[in-house]
């Protein structure tokens, strides 16, 4: 094992070691449970089964709890008809709105086409009275592929620099090659205290 692993590995277990419940939300596919599952061994899949939409699931490793929360459209909702869909869509938006205390986001950098359902997602959930001057992590995924954004045209296109009411932080990450891992344990590390 080298030395960078022996490292990981040191933050992983100080960081199972801390009392925290945390979520990570962020749309379907964005790899929040690569994420979880990078933190948690540093192993990861090409092969995973996706969340059903509208899901909350929780994976407990020592005294953390992560709740994973998907957003986005969900096709089998779709099919009750786009009106019906929605509705249902916020009435979990709703629910996601009174558990989540502290905002860790996920999105897929190399998915051009969802940054603005990202964006539009992650500004309302902004706008929620209970989660005022709560940090936020936003984390740019897969950044291993060619075609992912740079975090500059992340936070240009998430419209994070207009959000002045609380601290934001932004990595670029890539769960595949184990990519800034150690610099998000860190910052969940850091910002424990603040956690429910
Ligand atoms: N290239 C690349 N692919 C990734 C990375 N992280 C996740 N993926 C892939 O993206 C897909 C979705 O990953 P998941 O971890 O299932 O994403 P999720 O956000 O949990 O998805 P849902 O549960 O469906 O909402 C999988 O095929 C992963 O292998 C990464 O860093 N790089
Ligand atoms: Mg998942």
């Amino acid at each position: 094992m080298g030395l960078w692993d022996s490292f990981l590995n040191w933050l992983r277990s100080l960081f199972f070691k801390q009392e925290m419940e945390l979520s990570l939300v962020g749309l379907q596919d964005a790899g929040k449970t690569s994420l979880v599952n990078s933190i948690a061994t540093g192993g990861y899949s090409e092969d995973m089964i996706p969340t059903v939409g509208f899901n909350m699931r929780k994976v407990t490793k020592g005294n953390v709890t992560i709740k994973l929360w998907d957003l986005g459209g969900n096709a089998g909702f779709e099919a009750c008809g786009k009106d019906i869909a929605e509705l249902l869509r916020r009435v979990w938006l709703n629910k996601l709105r009174r558990v989540v205390f502290e905002l860790r986001y996920v999105v897929d950098a190399a998915d051009w086409d969802n940054i603005p359902v990202s964006k539009t997602e992650l500004h309302e959930l902004l706008m929620k009275p209970s989660l005022n001057g709560i940090p936020l992590l936003v984390l740019g995924n897969k950044i291993d592929k060619s075609q992912a954004l740079t975090k500059q045209a992340l936070v240009d296109q998430l419209g994070l620099e207009t959000i002045t009411d609380r601290e934001v932080s932004c990595y670029m990450i890539s769960c595949k090659e184990s990519i800034n891992i150690d610099m998000v344990i860190d910052w969940l590390i850091k910002h424990s205290k603040t956690a429910t």
